[in-house]
């Protein structure tokens, strides 16, 4: 079993990410970890902090000479902002009236409709937003996508790959047909600005990009995650919480603004009829089981069917709309506008980095779920003595 878990405040010193249960000998460096970072950062329509804040890591546990060692694995995300709110985060108590005129330190009581801020001010018993929104903040999502590369390479030393592409911004879609991206096209996405693999309709996406901008707005969009090269058999029907699709719509729904999951052709298939709504089955030449269509994106009863997985998400806009929205002071009780210093007219690009890493780190917690192992190897040659064991008559091709 796989286990993760992060801490941090968005303005904080620094984010930490822990995963457990990870076997020995799965490369990793600082590097691997920079470079899916890296990734996050970048999207058309981000705010000005994903400009200056750099990601500082550093491996504090679990590697040893760029291999894991079995143990936990603990990632540290520094904040390079940190010196300019050591006093406002500070975690001890800093001196009475220290703080009393700075800006950054001016209590947020206009709370934000669509962010935590004003559920958080009533659960958590704070009279401003600052508490709040420091952890409901995406800024987390960095120790994600950093846990999210270390499941990634424990994927990949099983041939197990991962790409996400945005397909919709705003009211833009990329058409139903269009192509789907291969984890060989990886590189192509990150180069688009909004990590779109449709030419066309990436052109048309920095325009709405563009006028939402212009005029205060903020937008959301949809992002696909597809795996390939997994076995069958991860997941299973014989109770609800072990579907795999049940565990990445959850992994999915936890990213911040996701509102919405599709595995496969997911609503669409909803209103198709049952002749073409499903993926059928037929032998090649060997007699090895192939699928003529991917409309169920590789999962059947909860079970990966073997090859490739797809799932969406749907991010809703950007809570701290330029154009501020209606919200009442809360210090007053009178109407005013919501809170805004910053922020991203569109993070779209950056959330389907996430949902990759969130796919990855379910993916891998599968695998380990079915095959164990204490050391990669032992993992790879249980994988293989799985798909060895499957009968003849039942074989999957590819
Ligand atoms: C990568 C990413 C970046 C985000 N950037 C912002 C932002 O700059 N401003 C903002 O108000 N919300 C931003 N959000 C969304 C908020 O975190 C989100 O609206 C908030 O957590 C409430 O969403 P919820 O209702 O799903 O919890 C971002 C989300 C993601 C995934
Ligand atoms: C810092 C990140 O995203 C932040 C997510 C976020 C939010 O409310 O979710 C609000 C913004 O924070 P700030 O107000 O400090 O600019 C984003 O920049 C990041 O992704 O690393």
């Amino acid at each position: 079993m796989l286990r993760w878990l992060t801490s941090g405040e968005s303005h904080g010193p620094a984010l930490v990410g822990i995963l457990e249960g990870l076997p020995a000998g799965v490369p990793l460096t600082t590097g691997t970890v920079q470079a899916a970072l890296a990734r996050r950062r970048l999207g058309y329509g981000r705010g000005a902090r994903m400009k200056f804040e750099q990601d500082q890591v550093t491996l504090v546990g679990g590697v040893r000479h760029g291999f894991t060692l079995g143990g936990p694995v603990a990632i540290e995300v520094a904040n390079t902002e940190w010196p300019k709110w050591s006093q406002v985060m500070s975690a001890d108590p800093v001196e009475p009236g220290s703080l009393d005129g700075k800006a950054r330190n001016a209590p947020l009581t206009r709370p934000r409709p669509g962010h935590a801020d004003l559920a958080g001010m009533q659960k958590y018993g704070f009279d401003e937003a600052r508490p709040v929104l420091e952890r409901a903040s995406a800024r987390e999502t960095a120790t994600r996508v950093a846990l999210g590369a270390v499941a990634s390479s424990f994927l990949e030393q099983l041939g197990i790959r991962l790409v996400s592409h945005t397909v919709e911004v705003g009211t833009i879609a990329s058409p139903a047909d269009a192509p789907r991206p291969t984890p060989h096209d990886v590189e192509a996405l990150d180069a688009d600005p909004l990590r779109c693999f449709d030419v066309a309709t990436a052109a048309a996406m920095v325009a709405e990009v563009d006028q939402a901008h212009d005029q205060g707005q903020t937008l959301g969009g949809v992002v696909e995650v597809i795996a390939t090269g997994l076995p069958v058999g991860l997941g299973s029907f014989v109770h609800w919480d072990r579907r795999l699709d049940a565990r990445l719509a959850g992994a999915l729904m936890g990213i911040q603004a996701i509102k919405g999951v599709e595995v496969g052709d997911g609503f669409a298939t909803a209103r198709r009829r049952g002749g073409v709504a499903h993926d059928e089955i037929t032998a090649d030449a060997q007699g090895r089981l192939l699928r003529e269509s991917d409309r169920a994106g590789g999962i059947e009863g909860g079970m990966s069917i073997g090859g490739s997985i797809r799932v969406r998400a749907a991010m809703k806009p950007i809570a701290t709309v330029p154009q501020a929205l209606a919200t009442v002071d809360v210090s007053t009780g009178e109407a005013a506008h919501a809170h805004h210093q910053r922020s991203d007219v569109c993070a779209v690009p950056a959330a389907g980095v996430v949902a990759e890493a969130m796919v990855a780190l379910v993916l891998a917690d599968s695998v380990l779920e079915k095959f164990g192992g204490d050391n990669i190897s032992q993992t790879a040659a249980n994988i293989a003595s799985f798909t060895d064991s499957i009968p003849q008559n039942l074989t999957p091709g590819q």
